[in-house]
């Protein structure tokens, strides 16, 4: 995907089987959001293939559109409509696409129930605090009752109660009714809590595509030695700590100090594979995971 001459995504293949949930996870400028809004038709690709629900976004027609669900990084508009006067209205565009198994729209009541906004049901939009207007976001992404959902940074303004309901939510969606999603988070916790498979970007291309417990297994064999030398301080990362250190101490012996020895985090693989991505060099010593799954549909495909 370019932007005028700028290559902004390279080579990102991934599917997303039926009801599976994926996080895209990268630091700022990755492509996460280029990625998400080519998926949703709301961007034009300059290369590659794509194919979401089995249509090609570029093509995508009203009724294609119905079956996706959107939730956009900020959405500032509708200020002057009631909550739940607005959800009616956005939901009734939804009613023609209706179908036995995807009831649409949903009802509004039980939406305002479920994303915790029934006591502002009466109050304007322009008048919701920042998390009330993202529950909000997400109420509008789900009223039409998505077979596709994408959310674009959906927690950002949520205070720890509204992230628990929102995790809640995105669970019994998946769950119960079988929606797939595909979200994009800074926050690796929120990934690792929520998603069936983690999909990192950085400098845009795919540097892992995991499960949190490929992921995790992975941090399991790694560690971080520290240590002062001649009053300098060094820290590695290696899979075998045991034998770094004898070997540190058969070279340097006494020139050795306050040396220690900790298992690496998940946000320190994370970080170190951004690292590895964004300066060129694979030194984090971890290995890219990668590859569709076997076995499943898939119900977003891109490929570039
Ligand atoms: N409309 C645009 N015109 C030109 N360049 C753009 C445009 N939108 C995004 N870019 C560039 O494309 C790259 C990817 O941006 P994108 O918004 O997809 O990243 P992101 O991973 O979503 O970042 P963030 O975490 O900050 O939201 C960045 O280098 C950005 O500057």
């Amino acid at each position: 995907m370019t932007y005028g001459s700028t290559t902004v995504l390279h080579g990102v293949n991934f599917e997303v089987a039926r009801g599976e949930v994926v996080a895209l996870l990268g630091p700022n400028g990755a492509g996460k959001s280029t990625t998400i809004e080519i998926l949703e038709g709301f961007r034009m690709r300059s290369a590659g293939d794509v194919r979401v629900l089995g249509t090609d976004p570029a093509l995508g027609d009203e009724a294609w559109r119905a079956r996706l669900g959107v939730v956009l990084q900020s959405w500032r508009d509708h200020a002057k409509w009631p909550v739940r006067a607005f959800l009616a209205h956005y939901g009734s565009l939804y009613a023609p696409y209706s179908t036995e198994r995807y009831a649409r729209p949903r009802d509004v009541d039980e939406l305002l129930d479920v994303v915790g906004l029934t006591d502002q049901a009466g109050r304007l939009v322009g008048q919701l605090s920042g998390g009330q207007r993202r529950r909000l976001d997400v109420a509008i992404g789900i009223v039409g009752r998505p077979e596709v959902l994408f959310l674009d940074e959906p927690t950002v303004g949520f205070d720890p109660e509204a992230r628990q309901d929102f995790h809640g939510l995105v669970r019994r969606l998946a769950g119960t009714e079988g929606t797939t999603i595909l979200l994009t988070t800074h926050d690796l916790d929120e990934a690792e809590k929520l998603a069936d498979r983690i999909v990192i970007l950085a400098k845009g291309r795919i540097v892992a595509d995991a499960t949190p417990q490929e992921l995790i297994r992975q941090v399991e064999n790694s560690a971080e030695v520290r240590w002062v030398q001649e009053n300098e301080p060094f820290t590695t990362s290696t899979r075998t700590p045991t034998r770094f250190v004898r070997d540190l101490f058969e070279r340097h012996g006494a020139a050795i100090d306050k040396l220690e020895v900790r298992r690496a985090t998940l946000q320190d693989t994370y970080l170190a594979m951004v690292h590895a991505a964004e300066t060129g060099r694979d030194d984090a010593g971890i290995a890219v995971l990668g590859g569709p799954r076997t076995g499943t549909q898939p119900i977003a495909e891109v490929s570039s």
